[in-house]
């Protein structure tokens, strides 16, 4: 039986671990809630008592669902009978893989859209619509029961987009393709028309969790209750979330309420709360609370709890001043604080901006290293063969990623299984140990993977050539890879297609970081520095709750912090001709003691 001392764990998520029913967690920034979810996921597993049973656990991220995974690995419990993944992983695997026979447009086959296959489509398809400035990234779009939404607020180019859209549904549907929020539609659509699949599911999972709720989208919310209502109790819920860093409102992410979980899924769930935070000082914590719009506890609990914190706001500066400004305050947060590189970050609203500040930054600090936006130079779709592969051939053997690369093992043993190929003879460990052996000398990315899986399946007597499915996996990946560094060189990035990128894509976060807000989601660092905190950016100017927005945008920035906060609303940014961008209303609202800046 799996056991923990009260060292490892509080009151709090101690009884959130050991309770029998359903929940719902509400977490505070810096709760613990990875902890409180790794370990009532470990404390699940060890008392299953059917070896045909599974404990699934929904992630917001693939790279979340890793972390989880190798740390209830690290507890020592058995995860053979543990199932995480994202929401989109769980519907191919649980409901499109073994259902997809009834459902119509399936049952002749279908193939996943690649992220960046789809990028190129609808950068294509946008083309004709130069001119109205409608790019890629107006196009996201959410399902829902009722039908898709758009993700672009700018409502004037949404007829232009929904042309867009339309010739690209026409497009995948004669290339029996499908797309990630077709992946959730037509999961829904099987769990509304096969009542019998939910039911086999609840039979299945005794339990099930739900990490970041605040971000699930209706039709995630629907397909898991259809599941936790064919279970009438069978199947409990564990969900655990934080309603006041719920920024994903524009792709229809949104924190239910209880009552309405309730009313879905049929089955009594208890409300709990986390309300001690370990991560920031008690004056970050002050700071952040001011926007805190569901009146969440929040008790500095941590190590730094007492910590001296320097918050600052800066609203007099000018667009042009800023790079030197944040120069300044990252060097003397090293020379002067102590704090290493890995520990800062900086954030802003939009990309757009980000690309520039970093390259000003590099340019500024040119000894100093930024992990900046997107900077990966392959294609990451987790579902691609050599995407798993790669993992494999871009890691070290090391004592701290033996566990992960061992998993990475048995995917590609899967992999090449799913192919048609036998692997029965072949271990995860052997499978390891091959690749472990290969040198590729090699300064290029994608040549040193062209040559790396070369070698390593020809020393396993394995001719990949030959087999039809993995060769397109092959030219998906390697296309798209191509593709995605062309993109990357266009926007000024040196020095993408080497192998140190590459590498650098599974190594520990290292240098200072440079992300969006919405990329920072559970991250946390010892100085966190915001700008372009603009009304209009923050909030979006179109967004049709914007005051609420700004709010939660500006507690996830504030409550990454564990020591230091600066943030700038700086002047001088253009708003079309004539007018100039403003600090963020909900910013100016806020009355706090803030330090000299
Ligand atoms: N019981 C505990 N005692 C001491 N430290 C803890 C405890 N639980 C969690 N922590 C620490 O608190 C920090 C925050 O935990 P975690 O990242 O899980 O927070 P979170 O609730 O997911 O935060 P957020 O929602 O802001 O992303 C981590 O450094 C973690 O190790």
């Amino acid at each position: 039986m799996f056991t923990w001392t009260d060292r490892e764990l509080n009151q709090e998520q101690d009884e959130a671990v050991r309770f029998e029913g359903s929940q719902f967690l509400v977490a505070c920034p810096g709760s613990g809630k990875t902890r409180t979810l790794t370990y009532k996921i470990a404390h699940e597993l060890s008392r299953l008592t059917s070896a045909r049973q599974f404990v699934v656990a929904i992630t917001y991220t693939n790279r979340a669902a890793d972390e989880i995974h190798d740390r209830i690995e690290a507890l020592g419990v058995d995860t053979t009978q543990l199932w995480i993944g994202t929401i989109h992983a769980f519907c191919l695997e649980w409901i499109l893989k073994p259902y997809g026979i009834y459902e119509p447009d399936l049952a002749g086959g279908y193939g996943i859209l690649d992220l960046h296959e789809r990028e190129k489509l609808l950068e294509e398809l946008c083309e004709p619509y130069r001119a109205q400035r409608v790019t890629f990234w107006d196009c996201d779009y959410y399902v829902t029961r009722g039908g898709y939404f758009l993700g672009c607020s700018d409502a004037g180019k949404h007829r232009y987009i929904e042309a867009v859209l339309a010739r690209y549904f026409q497009i995948l549907s004669e290339r029996k393709l499908i797309d990630f929020e077709m992946i959730l539609k037509y999961a829904d659509q099987l769990i509304q028309s096969q009542p019998s699949i939910s039911q086999l599911l609840s039979n299945l999972f005794p339990i099930v969790l739900v990490d970041e709720y605040q971000d699930t989208k209706e039709i995630q919310y629907e397909i898991l209750a259809s599941i936790l209502r064919a279970g009438a109790g069978a199947t409990r819920l564990f969900m655990v979330g934080d309603p006041n860093q719920a920024i994903f409102g524009s792709l229809g992410g949104y924190a239910i309420d209880l009552g309405e979980l309730t009313a879905k899924s049929g089955i009594p769930i208890e409300p709990r709360a986390l309300s001690r935070n370990y991560r920031s000082s008690e004056r970050i914590v002050e700071f952040f609370e001011n926007f805190n719009v569901h009146g969440t506890t929040i008790i500095a609990a941590g190590k730094d709890r007492d910590f001296p914190s320097q918050i600052t706001y800066n609203r007099r500066i000018d667009k042009a001043d800023l790079a030197d400004d944040i120069v300044r305050l990252i060097r003397r947060s090293v020379e002067e604080h102590g704090i290493r590189p890995d520990e800062i970050c900086v954030v802003a609203p939009q990309w757009t901006h980000l690309s520039a500040m970093t390259r000003a930054l590099i340019v500024r600090m040119p000894d100093s290293q930024f992990n900046g936006p997107g900077i990966v130079p392959f294609a990451r779709d987790i579902e691609n063969f050599w995407y798993k592969a790669a993992r494999l051939a871009l890691t070290e053997p090391s004592p701290q990623l033996y566990v992960r690369r061992l998993r990475w093992a048995g995917e590609v043993l899967a992999g090449l299984k799913e192919a048609g190929i036998d692997v029965s003879a072949l271990s995860r460990k052997q499978l390891l140990r091959e690749f472990n052996l290969i040198q590729v000398d090699d300064a290029d990315g994608l040549n040193y993977l062209q040559a790396f899986f070369d070698e390593v399946f020809a020393r396993l007597a394995i001719p990949y050539c030959a087999f039809d499915g993995l060769m397109s996996a092959h030219d998906d990946f390697f296309d798209a890879s191509r593709a995605r560094i062309q993109r990357l060189r266009n926007d000024g990035v040196e020095g993408i297609g080497e192998l140190a990128f590459f590498k650098r894509a599974f190594q520990p976060r290292a240098g200072i970081t440079v992300s969006t807000i919405h990329g920072v989601k559970g991250a946390e660092f010892d100085v966190v520095i915001g700008y372009a905190l603009l009304e209009g950016m923050v909030p979006h100017f179109n967004d049709a709750d914007g005051e609420s927005s700004a709010r939660k945008l500006l507690y996830v920035v504030g409550s990454r912090a564990r020591k230091h906060l600066y943030l700038f609303s700086e002047g001088g940014r253009a708003r079309g001709t004539r007018d100039v961008y403003r600090p963020t209303r909900a910013l100016i609202a806020c009355e706090f003691d803030y330090d000299p800046s």
